[in-house]
């Protein structure tokens, strides 16, 4: 038997960090929600005991330094499954973007594999799981619109926001998250995006308000060291996109549409210096 399973990327409306925490982590509130870019897994079982992993991309590991492999070994081991498993990752979300490309693959891996061998977990025992592999697999397993609190990991599912376009621009850098997150002085934040303000829209389902209330604190760290970041970011604003944000750490560049006629305009525009363009829409 085969399973398919499809790994969106996420975008983060909201973005707060309230401080460092003991262990090196630091206290946010986010609002996530997810795109209609996503790479694909295919999974079948393997006689023997051994996890194989392949992909036709070049730039991403495929030992057990990748997600998706690291997620097949826990579910195994925590399951005490004695049989092996094949994934083939076909991978669209371009990698360490911002957009949670290896999150995605995990967590898809950990539904995948939960339907594969008929383990039974349950969504939670699932995002459980997935927060021993990164602050983001939690959400990727839940999917939809959600609040997140703690680490990342604490979620609470709230309705979509009003659909729209949604144009990625990645510049061709490479960001560290943990680098991103280790400068960042959060006592020394000067505005923090309200989340009662983004629930509030997305309960009145305004788009503007949407737009209005996007807000990201890593953007203070990134945008002064990556020019490229701010070039995208303006050019976005400057096309028509109502609203335009920084996603996670970056590099990636997210624009919020709302009439088809401007995402021509928008994605032609980008293309002249970013070669890295995706019109997406929410998943909602
Ligand atoms: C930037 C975001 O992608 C926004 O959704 C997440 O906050 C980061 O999620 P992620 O990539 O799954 O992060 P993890 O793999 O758990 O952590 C990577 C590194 O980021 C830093 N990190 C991450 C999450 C968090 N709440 N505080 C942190 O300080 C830590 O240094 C950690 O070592
Ligand atoms: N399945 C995977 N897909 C992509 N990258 C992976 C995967 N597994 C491990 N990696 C490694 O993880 C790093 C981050 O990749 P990823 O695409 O997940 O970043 P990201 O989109 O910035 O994530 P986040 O938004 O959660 O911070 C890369 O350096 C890559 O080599």
């Amino acid at each position: 038997m085969k399973i398919y399973e499809k790994a969106p990327a996420k975008i983060n409306l909201l973005l707060d960090v309230l401080r460092k925490r003991e262990d090196g982590f630091h206290e946010v509130e986010m609002i996530m929600t997810m795109v209609d870019l996503a790479d694909r897994l295919e999974m079948y079982e393997l006689p023997r005991d051994q996890i194989v992993l392949s992909s036709h991309a070049g730039f991403i590991p495929l030992d057990e330094k990748n997600l998706a492999f690291q997620a097949a070994r826990l579910i195994k081991d925590r399951c005490g499954v004695e049989r092996g498993v094949y994934i083939h990752l076909d991978k669209q979300i371009p990698v360490a973007a911002g957009l949670a490309g290896g999150s995605s693959d995990a967590a898809a891996t950990l539904r995948g594999l939960n339907r594969l061998w008929g383990l039974g977990l349950s969504v939670r025992e699932l995002e459980a799981l997935g927060a021993e592999l990164g602050s983001d697999v939690p959400f990727c397993i839940r999917g939809g619109t959600a609040i997140a609190t703690g680490r990342g990991e604490k979620l609470e599912s709230i309705e979509s926001p009003p659909q729209c376009w949604v144009v990625l621009a990645k510049p061709p850098i490479n960001v560290s998250t943990a680098d991103v997150y280790g400068k960042l002085r959060a006592a020394e934040i000067e505005r923090h995006p309200s989340i009662p303000g983004m629930v509030d829209a997305i309960r009145r389902q305004s788009f503007q308000d949407v737009c209005a209330g996007l807000g990201n604190v890593l953007e203070s760290v990134t945008l002064p060291k990556y020019s490229e970041v701010r070039q995208i970011k303006e050019v976005m604003t400057k096309l028509g996109a109502d609203g335009v944000l920084m996603s996670g750490s970056g590099p990636t560049v997210f624009g919020l549409v709302s009439k088809e006629s401007k995402v021509s305009r928008i994605y032609n525009g980008l293309r002249g210096f970013c070669k890295e363009v995706y019109v997406v829409r929410l998943l909602t």
